[in-house]
């Protein structure tokens, strides 16, 4: 195995991933500045009230009058409505963010896990690409529109009111000031541990999402061979593992966390003594004292919750790595640079000294074929198990390009034809049908959307999936996720109805026959006999009777193609065609 799989760049420190996430913000600019707007508007209204305070006790109740009562009450008042209507403000602007934040990063990873090659969806686990999409996109998206304009607004807060409190006493100001450098040393402390153990258990639920997702789509077999205990088992380790994570965070929160509340606390103590000396010092009035302990506690709540906040942060930090992990990684099938078009091909398919090696592995399964699928022919692939038929069939529209060599239609390199036009021309049906949780109809014209009725009563009729008008809203019926509410048979015939809509004019199959009963076989063959006349089509055959669809057969073996000629010809000349037949190919019309 190689480890230099090229397709994904080891993402960036946490942090720093997290500030590239600005490029998603930055439309939803206005309202996450809206947001901190209101936000701070809203704290600057509430500081209002213990300067209010200071000017009752040192005026109207400390000279025994009522001057100036009525104007105090009524900018109270005025304070109060400000914070509610600056809540109301922020709280719109938020909702308006944060979903906007987050509809886009789901949406921008969701068009870039369509668009990663065959390569990056096999070597990831699906649960981890799940949990991605899901849990840790929802961290990320909540911090963007909500962590990070707070951890704006509570410095802020800080720093103001921290100014405030020293121009009523500069040096209890400067005692509360100097509180930020044991939180902020702390917060390093803490996001030294809590970051590789966040990322730790995120992937633990990544693995244990895996997990869930196979036992849930392999249910069956599971079932069928009673191994529920085994995969029980394998599910709790699994689940151990994530709790010793988790566990192991809890114990940096136990430790981190209290020291950092405990400040604010230390503070509110040292300024209730060094206030109560200066009120007796008489550098402080006591109206000053009573202000400077209400303004504290605005002080204090930014200090309390910077530790949340940047614990949110690294959370984030760290979700962000692992969406950009995904993000990051390189879509390697792409159109060329002046790639075109091409209308209506005649079909003429050729491999010229093509070879192939799987992304993750150190040698070629494929090498050295030459071969030339004739316009309108029908060329079956016939080898031994493991000898490369498939890896071949997915070469043809691109789901792996060839590291070796080139495939031709019509005489131009299939790389340089756009992608969206290549795979208008050739359709491909694979021996595991996959159906989406969609209608009939939409499953079937899924390569071809604009296909009409005709051609998709035509597609059904050739696959003999005609079934499909007896189901309760004919084509309209919603089938099950990957259509498990049909038989493996009747997926399968759907599958290639998908394949043959539109009369391709080129036509790749792997085996799409082989979880029908012979006597639908038989009639499906029949109906595509129609078909292949006039495509050109690369079938891998495992049963006898495919072969018999073919005009001519490559032999494969060991990763090349080792001959090529009709059915009989190869009868008569090579053994090891002779010998496939004797294990299993036996039976092929003459
Ligand atoms: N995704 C993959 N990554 C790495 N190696 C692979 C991958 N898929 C297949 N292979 C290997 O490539 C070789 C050819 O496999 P391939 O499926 O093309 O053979 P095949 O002739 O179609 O076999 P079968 O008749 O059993 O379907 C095998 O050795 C297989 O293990």
């Amino acid at each position: 195995m190689r480890a230099d799989v090229g397709v994904a760049r080891p993402a960036a420190k946490p942090l720093k991933t997290l500030f590239r996430l600005r490029t998603f913000a930055r439309p939803h600019a206005r309202s996450l500045l809206t947001m901190l707007a209101c936000a701070a508007l809203g704290q600057a209204f509430m500081i209002v009230a213990p300067l209010l305070t200071q000017r009752l006790i040192d005026g109207p109740v400390g000279h025994g009058t009522t001057d100036g009562l009525v104007l105090l009450a009524g900018l109270a008042l005025l304070a109060s409505v400000g914070v509610m209507v600056s809540d109301y403000a922020g709280r719109r602007a938020h909702a308006t963010g944060s979903i906007g934040v987050e509809t886009a990063l789901r949406t921008a990873l969701y068009a870039h896990l369509q668009r990663l090659p065959l390569a990056f969806h096999e070597r990831w686990q699906s649960g981890q690409l799940l949990s991605r999409a899901t849990s840790d996109l929802r961290a990320v998206g909540s911090f963007l529109a909500f962590g990070s304009v707070f951890i704006v607004l509570q410095a802020g807060t800080f720093l103001g009111v921290s100014t405030i409190l020293m121009t009523i006493h500069w040096q209890l100001g400067l005692l509360v000031t100097a509180g930020m450098l044991p939180v902020m040393a702390l917060t390093y402390g803490l996001s030294r541990a809590y970051i590789p153990l966040s990322r730790q258990l995120q992937d633990d639920v990544g693995d244990l999402t895996s997990l869930v997702e196979e036992s849930v789509l392999g249910f069956r077999t599971v079932r069928a061979f009673g191994r529920h205990r085994f995969l029980n088992q394998r599910f709790e380790d699994a689940a151990r593992t994530v709790r010793t994570t988790g566990l192991a965070q809890g114990r940096v929160i136990a430790w981190s966390w209290p020291a950092i509340e405990a400040v604010p606390g230390i503070l509110m103590a040292a300024v209730l003594l060094g206030g109560a000396y200066a009120v007796a010092g008489g550098s402080m009035t006591i109206g000053e004292l009573v202000a400077f302990i209400g303004l504290l506690t605005f002080a204090i709540w930014p200090l309390d919750s910077l530790g949340w906040l940047l614990g949110e942060a690294q959370q984030a930090a760290t979700a962000a790595q692992r969406v950009y992990e995904i993000l990051d990684a390189e879509v390697t099938v792409v159109d060329r640079p002046g790639a075109r078009t091409i209308e209506s091909p005649v079909g003429r398919l050729r491999f010229e000294g093509v070879g192939f090696r799987y992304p993750a592995e150190d040698s070629p399964v494929l090498h050295d074929v030459d071969l030339e699928v004739r316009q309108g022919e029908t060329l079956a692939l016939v080898g031994a198990s493991g000898s490369g038929k498939s890896t071949l069939t997915l070469l043809v529209n691109r789901l792996y390009d060839v590291t070796e060599g080139r495939i031709t239609l019509d005489g131009v390199d299939i790389r340089d034809v756009t992608l969206e036009s290549l795979r208008t021309h050739v359709s491909a049906a694979f021996e595991d049908p996959t159906l989406f949780s969609a209608s009939v109809r939409e499953n079937v014209t899924l390569g071809r959307p604009g296909a009409t009725d005709e051609e998709v009563a035509d597609a059904l009729r050739i696959a003999q999936a005609e079934f499909v008008h007896d189901l309760p809203w004919g084509l309209d019926t919603r089938i099950g996720e990957k259509g498990l509410s049909l038989s493996g048979g009747q997926r399968q015939r759907l599958a290639l109805a998908r394949a043959v809509v539109g009369r391709p004019r080129v036509l790749v199959l792997d085996d799409p026959l082989s979880a029908l009963d012979v006597q639908t076989e038989a009639l499906v063959e029949q109906a595509l006999r129609t078909v292949l006349a006039g495509t050109t089509a690369l079938l891998v055959v495992h049963r006898p009777s495919t072969v018999a669809l073919a005009d001519r057969v490559a032999l494969v073996d060991d990763g090349t193609v080792v001959a090529v000629g009709t059915h009989e010809e190869l009868l008569a000349t090579e053994p090891t065609y002779r010998d496939l037949l004797d294990t299993g190919l036996q039976g092929v019309s003459q």
